[in-house]
């Protein structure tokens, strides 16, 4: 019993270190047969010793027994949805808006990110294993998800390294990059089946299966953008927390940057506009936040949205012609 043992524990070892550096680092150091050799190794060992197969196990990444429901979620911290500014007078006025409250002539550092056009989770992390994942919904409550996450690659089951606390929230946004879509539509086309017409309706669609072993079967991706529960114990820097949740395993999307200033996001909006048809995903604008934990917390929140973020939106591009 220890070799299998031993062996059980190697697999899920190997495939998550090679998920890891496929999926997070983008940096593959053994080939897909490999991987889905191994995949197939665990799978028939767990087929054998049942009891070996947990939550942790990478053999989730292939789905389960389909749910009959989904179940709803609270969030314990409201899930926001942002602000929009469209031209540059406004995120001027975005920027004063702040100012006048905080009734100093501050200079703010802000955490710049692309505003990928997809589902917002969230990921809860109890002792460093995800336990559970849930859409936005409705800011308040939304769906459980969990069987479904826990087949997108690029999401940690179990984090990296240490030090995390006990109960972690990890936010960011669900997303099916542009090549996977395309893929995907291709396939469906030549077999007669539905098509979906943006990658946002897709990873939605393929977020709220029943079925975790379709949404097994889709190209989805992840990037964190925040922390809910357990952010009290991180640092005072926006950025500076999601490069931690990065070196625990989780994705970041390359393009985060700091920029000072409206100038410095208006710079970062001009460049990430720029090259938006060469991005991989698709996105709807850029996100700006106020880096500083302790100005955002003083700032605080309007109705849903806070306060000191804001979104910045691109025209729509042409609809797509199916
Ligand atoms: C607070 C908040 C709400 C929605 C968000 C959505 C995105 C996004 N769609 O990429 C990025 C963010 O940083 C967000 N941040």
């Amino acid at each position: 019993m220890s070799d299998i043992l031993s062996r059980h524990r190697q697999l899920c070892e190997l495939l998550t270190e090679y998920g890891h550096q496929y999926y997070v680092l983008d940096n593959p150091t053994v080939p897909d047969a490999e991987y889905d050799r191994l995949m197939r190794e665990l799978i028939a060992l767990e087929a054998e010793h049942p009891e070996l197969k947990t939550p942790a196990s990478p053999s989730v990444r292939v789905g389960g027994q389909p749910l009959s429901a989904f179940s709803q979620v609270r969030h314990e911290i409201p899930m926001l949805s942002l602000d929009n500014v469209f031209s540059d007078e406004e995120l001027q006025a975005f920027e004063q808006r702040m100012r006048d409250r905080l009734k100093r002539e501050l200079n703010f550092t802000f955490c710049c990110e692309p505003k990928l056009d997809g589902l917002a989770v969230s990921l809860l992390y109890v002792d460093g294993q995800l336990v559970q994942a849930a859409t936005r919904g409705d800011g308040t409550t939304g769906e459980e998800i969990t069987d479904n996450v826990r087949t997108i690659k690029a999401i940690p089951l179990v984090l990296r390294g240490s030090g995390w606390p006990a109960r972690l929230e990890v936010r960011g946004e669900v997303f099916m990059p542009k090549a996977g879509f395309e893929a995907m539509n291709a396939k469906a086309l030549a077999a007669g089946e539905k098509v979906f017409v943006n990658p946002r309706n897709a990873a939605a669609g393929s977020l709220r299966q029943l079925d975790s072993r379709i949404t097994a079967s889709r190209p989805l991706s992840f990037y964190a953008y925040g922390v809910g529960v357990g952010g009290d114990e991180l640092g005072n820097s926006h950025f500076a927390r999601l490069t931690q949740l990065n070196a625990w395993g989780l994705p970041l999307s390359p393009e985060v940057k700091l920029k000072e200033g409206a100038a410095g996001c208006q710079a970062f909006h001009d460049d990430i506009l720029a090259r938006r048809g060469e991005l991989p995903y698709e996105i709807d604008g850029v996100v700006y936040k106020v880096d500083d934990i302790a100005l955002q917390q003083e700032l605080g929140f309007v109705a849903r949205a806070p306060r000191w973020a804001t979104a910045h939106k691109f025209p729509a591009e042409e609809e797509m012609t199916l």
